[in-house]
């Protein structure tokens, strides 16, 4: 076992998981899904495939988007296809919406799921470190927001948007950059899925709790230590809760919802606090 299969599902697992979908559910449908090297985008990865949709996922290392394709194709005998592009840049991002569209006819479905952040007290945050948890995570998601919509009013297609972000409506401390990028995200979407419900255009998020996956090497092992007691459920959550509640909301499942949050993460809502950087010791209380 890898360093960085320490969190997430192996592609085995993911091939093979239950689901409570069934298989033709999403057949033909085309999804552009950020993120897909890794974690949550690889296990919607996965699930949309199986579920008939055709897949178009996107991300800045190319090796990693090619495991995922690789993977599919050994254990689904599925292709999807991969680019790997950074989705700060609003002209890659013309060109991976462009792309999808040259080689699947169209699109249906948008996922935002490629983000992340580091821990760090708000008064240390850099200006570069600042800019980037908000160039990626806000702007990120907008480029690839408004670059779908542009195509499907252009086009006189429907759409569907799913932008996963966090929990942040108790703030989020040693994450205040992602945290006011997330609610700028969650804020944005209620806009425009009234401003583009004319449109046809559903606009959602999903907000995960803690969810074990690869992106927590991030973190260091005393703040990983107490994810589980993040919740009162006093567990993690997984990939695939997350990829089966954007599933529900993509699907026809999801056909009257827009403007929506479904937050995936075991009450922590109501109780328990991440701390991703580690307990200060103020805070250290029973
Ligand atoms: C934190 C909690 C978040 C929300 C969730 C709450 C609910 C439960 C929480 C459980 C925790 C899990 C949450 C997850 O989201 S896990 C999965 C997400 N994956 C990641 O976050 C990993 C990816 N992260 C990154 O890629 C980067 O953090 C970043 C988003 C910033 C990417 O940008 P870029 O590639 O440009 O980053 P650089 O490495 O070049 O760094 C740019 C500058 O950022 C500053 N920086 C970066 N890392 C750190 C650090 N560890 N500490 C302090 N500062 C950092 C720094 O200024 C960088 O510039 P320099 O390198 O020139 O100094
Ligand atoms: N795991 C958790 O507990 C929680 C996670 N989240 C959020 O859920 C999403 C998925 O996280 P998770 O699967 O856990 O972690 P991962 O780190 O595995 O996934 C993040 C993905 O985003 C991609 N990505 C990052 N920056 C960019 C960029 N500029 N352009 C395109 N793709 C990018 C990464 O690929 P690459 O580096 O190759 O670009 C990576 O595949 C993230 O937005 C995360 O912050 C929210 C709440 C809780």
């Amino acid at each position: 076992m890898t360093e960085t299969r320490q969190w997430g599902f192996s592609e085995e697992e993911l091939a093979s998981l239950p689901t409570v979908y069934r298989p033709d559910l999403l057949q033909d449908q085309v999804v552009v899904l950020s993120g897909g090297g890794s974690g949550m985008g690889k296990a919607m990865a996965y699930l949309f495939t199986r579920l008939g949709a055709k897949v178009m996922i996107c991300g800045r290392r190319e090796e990693k988007l090619a495991e995922t394709r690789d993977g599919i194709r050994r254990l689904l005998g599925r292709d999807i296809a991969i680019m790997p592009m950074t989705i700060r840049d609003p002209d890659q991002v013309d060109a991976l919406m462009d792309r999808t569209i040259a080689e699947f006819g169209r699109i249906d479905h948008v996922v935002n799921n490629g983000g992340g952040q580091f821990p760090q007290a708000a008064i240390d945050f850099s200006k570069k470190g600042w800019n980037a948890v908000i160039d990626t995570n806000l702007n990120g998601t907008w480029h690839m927001m408004q670059a779908a919509a542009k195509r499907w009013r252009d086009r006189g297609e429907a759409g569907s948007i799913v932008n996963i972000v966090a929990y942040v409506e108790r703030g989020m401390p040693q994450a205040a950059h992602t945290c006011a990028a997330r609610a700028g995200v969650i804020y944005l979407s209620k806009t425009v899925a009234t401003e583009w419900a004319p449109l046809n255009i559903r606009v959602n998020c999903v907000a995960p709790g803690t969810v074990a996956t690869e992106g927590f090497n991030v973190y260091p092992p005393e703040a990983t230590a107490r994810f589980a007691d993040t919740n009162p459920m006093r567990r993690m959550g997984n990939a695939w809760d997350v990829a089966e509640g954007v599933i529900y909301l993509v699907a026809p499942s999801g056909k009257f919802i827009t403007g929506e949050m479904l937050t995936i993460d075991g009450g922590m809502q109501m109780w328990g606090t991440v701390w991703p950087g580690g307990v200060p010791e103020h805070f250290n209380v029973v």
